[in-house]
């Protein structure tokens, strides 16, 4: 049997209790084991330090995952503000030459909240902080709930564009998601293409209509319920399938 093809997995730098953790949440960890089928490798926040063709030399996959921290607003040319905050410079430093790169290879890849943003700026889109004071905009974020399974509860549609990948993955037009994000694309980067709105226009999924392979990201949690809601699984299936063609075309 052919091993299990490797998914590589992007963390935080965080300090907790003054010390200082390259981390992600189980979830995502959690997901690509029991929704993809492959294994997960963790890449430290650590920029430049670590070659990222190095690194994608041994992967089937990338997913991008979410994250609190935003993305720097320098990196789409805008000036900081504390509505920017909170920022995680050195995963900013991993991510976005690692999203370029992993496009150009043709290496799948899955981009969830913090990771779809990063998708949209790697590629030169830029980002809205705080869209639920834009007018007619509704709010993204997180409910204030004890619980994490109510703070990730299912709770809007969103609309996935006729003749999309995604609408084809989860064999649907309309799916509802959970929403836990202050910022927004603003400028859709060149080369991406709009999956799934939510019914105030904000965009929720996109693809890299160029890419090789599998180069989606969504703005939901498909990674929190990828055990039981239908179209969660699907889409970590479409992208673990993707993961297991590139491995077998080694
Ligand atoms: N920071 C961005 C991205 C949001 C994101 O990835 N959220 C992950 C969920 C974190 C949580 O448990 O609250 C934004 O807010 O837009």
């Amino acid at each position: 049997m052919a091993p299990r093809p490797l998914v590589l997995l992007t963390c935080d730098q965080r300090t907790v209790d003054g010390t200082t953790w390259h981390a992600t949440p189980a979830t995502y960890v959690e997901a690509i084991v029991y929704g993809a089928d492959a294994v997960p490798i963790l890449l430290p926040a650590m920029g430049g330090a670590i070659d990222v063709d190095t690194v994608l030399d041994r992967v089937d996959g990338v997913l991008l995952t979410g994250a609190r921290s935003n993305v720097h607003p320098m990196f789409y040319g805008e000036d900081p503000t504390p509505e920017h905050e909170p920022f995680d410079a050195a995963r900013d430093a991993t991510t976005l030459p690692l999203i370029r790169r992993a496009i150009e290879r043709g290496i799948p890849l899955l981009a969830i909240c913090r990771g779809f943003q990063e998708l949209n700026v790697a590629l030169g889109g830029s980002l809205h902080a705080e869209i639920q004071t834009f007018e007619g905009r509704m709010d993204h974020r997180a409910p204030a709930a004890p619980t994490d399974d109510q703070r990730y509860g299912i709770r809007h549609p969103v609309h996935l564009v006729d003749d999309g990948c995604l609408g084809r993955i989860v064999e649907a037009d309309e799916i509802t998601v959970n929403s836990l994000h202050h910022q927004g694309l603003a400028t859709l980067a060149p080369g991406l293409v709009v999956e799934a709105t939510a019914p105030d226009g904000t965009v929720e999924a996109v693809r890299v209509e160029a890419a090789a392979a599998f180069a989606v990201g969504v703005q939901w949690h498909p990674e929190y319920w990828v055990r039981s809601d239908k179209p969660s699984g699907k889409i970590f299936a479409a992208f673990g399938a993707a993961v297991a063609a590139h491995a077998a075309a080694r």
